[in-house]
Parts: structure tokens; sequence; C-alpha cells
């Protein structure tokens, strides 16, 4: 059985076509890009054939529901929010709706390949630290703005934070010499700064990054990156019959 599956984040829409569990076509989008498009546009980015769709989105997302919705009718599954009586997952959140489809994904995902308890971080538009217990309870996490988010709140809030053209941006961890470095290497810094904490207070727990920013974070933290844990944790609902 071939199935779709969609991972609508806050910047970006990315899909993978996967049969038994093995990535056959995958791609991806800017949410700018998608909303210039017509539906039936939007709806020529996936593949036509697959049996079964599931969309994990942390936005609503409407005009690309619809025309999913046109193109995949019965075969679509839209999650907005985790589960809510997944057996293999305890939430502290007392309203575990709130909790990030994605943030559940990323860990559901990540117990796919590893036993021991985990630290989860996600680095997409925002970035995302999770714990989970090896028994599977979601221990609590953070969420601070990603990488470039944190960059643009700069130049937004602020007069002469600016992203100057003749700049150049840094991933080094060095400090900067001009406005653009100082953000950029302030900003990486600090991003690498949490999960480097999170991980020095949980240190029996195994560190496993994912998202669009995070082959950066996990090189410097010298840990795995998985970029597929949301796509890991839609493919495990599927394999269990967990999708509502
Ligand atoms: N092919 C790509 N096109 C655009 N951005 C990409 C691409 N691959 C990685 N990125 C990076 O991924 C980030 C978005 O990460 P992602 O995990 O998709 O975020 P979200 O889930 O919040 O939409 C962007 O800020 C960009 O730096
Ligand atoms: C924290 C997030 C914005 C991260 O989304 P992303 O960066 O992947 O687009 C998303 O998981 C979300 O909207 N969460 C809801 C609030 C919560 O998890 O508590
Ligand atoms: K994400």
């Amino acid at each position: 059985m071939s199935v779709l599956l969609i991972d609508a984040g806050n910047s970006r829409v990315k899909w993978q076509l996967r049969q038994a569990g093995i990535i056959e076509a995958q791609g991806g989008v800017a949410h700018t890009d998608l909303a210039q498009m017509s539906d039936a546009e939007a709806g020529r980015i996936f593949p036509a054939h697959c049996d079964r769709v599931v969309v994990a989105s942390v936005r609503d997302n409407d005009s690309l529901h619809q025309s999913l919705n046109a193109h995949y009718g019965a075969r679509l599954r839209w999650l907005a929010q985790p589960v809510s009586d997944h057996p293999a997952f305890i939430h502290c959140y007392a309203e575990p709706g709130r909790l990030g489809v994605d943030r559940w994904l990323a860990m559901l995902g990540a117990r796919c390949h590893y036993s021991a308890p985990l630290i989860v971080a996600d680095a997409g538009t925002a970035l995302t630290v999770d714990l989970m217990s090896a028994d599977n309870h979601h221990e609590g996490g953070f969420i601070v703005p990603g990488l470039q988010l944190a960059q643009q709140a700069l130049f937004n809030s602020t007069q002469r934070v600016r992203p100057y053209n003749d700049e150049r941006a840094s991933q080094q961890l060095l400090p900067g010499q001009d406005t653009v470095g100082c953000v950029s290497s302030g900003v990486y810094r600090q991003q690498a700064a949490l999960v480097r904490s999170v991980q020095q207070d949980y240190p029996q727990h195994v560190l496993v990054v994912t998202g669009g920013d995070g082959l950066w974070l996990a090189t410097q933290l010298g840990c795995e990156y998985r970029p597929d844990l949301v796509f890991d944790g839609m493919d495990s609902l599927c394999a269990g019959s967990f999708l509502p």
C-alpha cells in the first residue's frame, strides 16, 4: 500500500511517498510559493496515485485542505493535533490537543529508531526541544524562535540591526565583526547552546535532531541528524492503524 505523507510546517510543506516504509519520491514547497498557486496547481505538486494520504499540519491551511480533499477524497486523513488515544505515548500537557502535531510525530518517529530516553530537537520555523522517557512519557519541552525567525525578529523590531547586503551571515560561533555577522553568529550560538544545556541536564537521554535547519545543529553537537522523523511518526501511525 502506498501512502503520501505531508508535513505542513509554518514555513514549508514537505511530502514523501512511501511504500512499506520505503521512500519512493519526495519534495517540498515554501508556503509563500504555495499561496500563489491555484487550488488545481497546488494539487498537482503531489503524486496523484496513492492509496492513502496523511497530512500533519500546524496551521489551518484551509486552501491546501480543500485542494487535497478535492484530489484524494476519502483517502485523506488530516491531523491538526496529536491523536488522543495513542496507546504508546503518555502526554504531559493537561490539554494534549495543544501540543504541536509535528512535535508529537517527531517523538513517535524517533522512537522507531531508539529505545533510550530521548531529546528530540526539531529545527524549523521554531526550534523545539522535547524530552521523552524510555517508557514514552513526554517529559516536556522548549519552544524558541528558529534560526531564520530569530534573525528576522531582530531585523523587524529594531531600526539599526539590518540585513546589510554587503555583509555576510556566518555559521561560525566566533564573535561577529559586523551587524549581520553578530546577528547570525549570535543566533547560531544561541540555538546550539539551548540544546547543549538541555543535554547537560539530561545526560542519560540520547539527542536526535530533525527539521530543515537541523543539519548544522546536529553537526555542531555531534549527534545524529534524521530529517524524516515527522514522516517516520506518520508512517508508524499508518502501520499501527492509529489514525482517527
Ligand atoms: N530545499 C529547501 N528549501 C528551502 N529551505 C530549506 C530547504 N531545505 C532546508 N531548508 C531550511 O529549512 C527551514 C525550514 O525548516 P522546516 O523544518 O521545513 O520548517 P517548518 O516545519 O517550520 O516549515 C528553512 O528556514 C530553510 O533554512
Ligand atoms: C512549536 C511549533 C510552532 C513548531 O512548528 P514548526 O517550527 O515545525 O513550524 C508547532 O509545533 C506548534 O504550533 N505547536 C503548538 C504549541 C505547542 O506545541 O505547545
Ligand atoms: K517541523
